[in-house]
């Protein structure tokens, strides 16, 4: 019944209808636990299985009569208001789907995330990013001792630092006050980062993120500063990731030649779990701020990795706000029941969209321009998270998992790709930022407003018709609905809810992750790529240094790399190239001489029919 293809929203409009619901209840049989240990092996996956096959039949704009389902779909907490009435599933699919989180032993797996058991298996690890935001008064034991004052440590140490960065009494070595400061990072390191502090932004930035290796973002990043007033932040959790690891020596050049070596205690600064490496890099361990092994790199906005920024930008009040809304969160997705728990029901939705409706692709639309740096950052959080092949204990999955997540801030996302938007959209009813643009507000909002119900209802021959459009041109004016969204209304754009907006994002991944059986919490196809590059770093150091000729790889990667090395001879980039008097940069200059090499990434996911 499904077309043999996936990341297609049509396939939701293409396929025939089977059965109905009320047959499907009827049909639904008593869960008991998987017998091969996949999921998708539980009565309570089949009859999800059997029940989608009715929802074929039903059209939103039918769905959407019912008051009483929508009403039963709409969900608050804290205000945050959920409304999923958007979804093509009934209150039936959410009984089969909550049938299905308690086979997979959601509520178990929450609790032992929350109790710091080594959740994370092929790493060993616990998966405790909510101790990050735990109030001073709580307990969460990971390993036999309280993490939270640890935490605290760490928390008093970023204020205690940001209040004198911010108030001008921790000079440089020259004695002038800091006005600039660049955080280098990347994955973990910069996008959560660059999610909140944008959002947070109010227009005089002393802070900007730097995470490509990419000379010229480094040259950007470098343009107009001075050494004697800039502080660096490298942010890395291993200190070992090679872009982040040569821009930080880009960097630390940079500053020696106008500070010295004894003045780089007071311009660079650490933010890592490996002490051990920063002190090696040549910085105070007095000047790093600490996180541990048990906060993944995407999941560590809540560590300094994402606070020290913060704190230094938009102070340390702020940051509390954060914190705290996080932490309603996190205690709702605790304590909650499974049926009211609003991440609990993010996550289901994305199962049900993913695994029974074979719709794999999440378009995440902001409608408040603040949140433009969400979706890169959900990205990763998801993608890297959920995409995997294997369940836990290493068996491959039998149905599909994990998520295409692509966004834009509406409006302009309206204009971009809006043919394909899908499942999810955010807003903010209450505008934080009011020059005077209530109206510039309204507007945007009569768009968020009107696109979940044109997905929903699209439009009719008979109405193309009916407002004289004429033969020829109705085909093209025809849309036949019927796609899935759903709607996150925040009461306001803050501290306090930008943290709760995290952590929603955070759980619902994580969710999802418990329910397929996965590790949402491991990234080994990404040391894939690393150990790749690793080899290819040596491979053109021997062809430089030795004049070795390439060997090893096919002819495609070789005659690429020989095409590369042979431009290469053009390109001098060298201290004295990106430095005129200490601080000038050539950017023209650079962008000359760097050839560039990009690729597309053709990827197909295929779905296969069920049988
Ligand atoms: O923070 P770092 O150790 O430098 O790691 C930065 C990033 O490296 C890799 O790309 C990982 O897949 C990411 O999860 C991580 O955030």
């Amino acid at each position: 019944m499904f077309r043999k293809e996936g990341l297609t929203l049509y396939s939701l409009l293409q396929v025939k209808s089977g059965g109905n619901i009320h047959a499907c209840m009827q049909a639904c049989r008593p869960c008991s636990s998987p017998a091969t240990g996949l999921i998708s092996s539980s009565i309570a996956w089949r009859n999800l299985r059997e029940h989608v096959d009715g929802i074929f039949d039903l059209h939103l704009k039918d769905l959407l009569q019912d008051e009483r389902r929508c009403r039963d779909m709409i969900k608050e907490y804290d205000g945050i208001v959920l409304d999923y009435s958007r979804q093509r599933a009934t209150s039936c699919t959410f009984k089969f789907l909550l049938a299905l989180a308690k086979e997979a032993g959601v509520k178990e797996k929450i609790d032992m995330m929350f109790e710091g058991k080594h959740i994370n298996k092929t790493e060993d690890r616990a998966v405790l990013h909510v101790a990050l935001r735990a109030p001073r008064t709580e307990k969460i034991v990971c390993d036999g001792k309280n993490v939270v004052p640890d935490v605290w440590d760490v928390l008093d140490k970023i204020k205690c630092f940001s209040e004198r960065v911010r108030s001008g009494s921790w000079v440089g070595q020259t004695g002038k006050v800091l006005k600039d400061v660049v955080a280098i990072g990347i994955g973990g390191s910069y996008l959560g980062p660059l999610f909140a502090y944008t959002a947070l932004q109010t227009g005089a930035e002393l802070v900007q993120l730097l995470a490509n290796v990419d000379p010229i973002d480094v040259a950007i990043a470098l343009n107009g500063l001075c050494p004697e007033t800039t502080l660096v932040v490298i942010v890395s959790k291993t200190f070992t990731t090679q872009e982040t690891m040569l821009n930080a020596k880009t960097m630390r050049t940079w500053l020696i030649a106008s500070v010295g070596k004894e003045g780089i205690a007071k311009h660079m600064v650490a933010v890592s779990t490996n002490l051990k490496l920063v002190k090696e890099f040549g910085l105070d361990p007095d000047n790093a701020f600490a996180f541990w092994d048990w906060v993944g790199g995407r999941y560590s906005v809540c560590s300094a990795v994402g606070l020290l920024p913060l704190a230094i930008q938009y102070g340390f009040n702020k940051v509390n706000q954060f914190l705290e809304g996080a932490w309603s969160i996190d205690s709702h997705f605790r304590c909650a029941p499974l049926e009211d728990n609003i991440p609990v029901i993010l996550g289901l939705i994305s199962i049900w969209n993913v695994s029974f409706l074979r719709c794999p692709a999440r378009a995440i639309l902001p409608y408040s321009q603040a949140l433009q740096k969400l979706a890169p950052h959900i990205q990763q959080v998801s993608m890297e998270s959920n995409g995997k092949g294997v369940s836990m204990d290493g068996r491959p999955l039998d149905f599909h998992a994990g998520e295409i997540d692509f966004g834009e801030p509406g409006t302009n996302g309206q204009h971009s790709f809006y043919q394909l938007i899908h499942q999810v959209i955010t807003a903010v009813y209450s505008p934080t930022h009011v020059c005077e643009p209530i109206s510039n507000h309204d507007e945007l909002m009569c768009n968020f407003f009107a696109q979940p119900d044109a997905l929903a209802y699209g439009k009719t021959w008979e109405q193309a018709k009916a407002e004289g459009i004429s033969d020829d041109l109705i085909p093209h004016k025809i849309f036949t609905g019927n796609r899935p969204s759903l709607n996150i209304l925040l009461p306001t754009l803050d501290a306090y809810t930008l943290g709760q907006l995290l952590a929603l994002y955070e759980h619902r991944v994580v969710v999802q992750g418990f329910i397929w059986g996965i590790n949402s919490f491991d990234q080994w196809g990404v040391e894939l790529g690393k150990s790749l590059a690793g080899k290819v770093r040596l491979s053109m150091n021997s062809v430089r240094m030795k004049g070795e000729e390439l060997k090893g790889y096919n002819y495609s990667t070789t005659y690429l790399l020989n095409r590369y090395l042979k431009g290469k001879t053009l390109y001098k980039f060298h201290k004295s190239m990106l430095l005129d008097g200490k601080d000038k940069v050539h950017l023209r200059d650079i962008r000359q001489l760097v050839l560039l090499f990009f690729f597309d990434l053709i990827y197909h996911m295929t779905i296969t029919s069920y049988t």
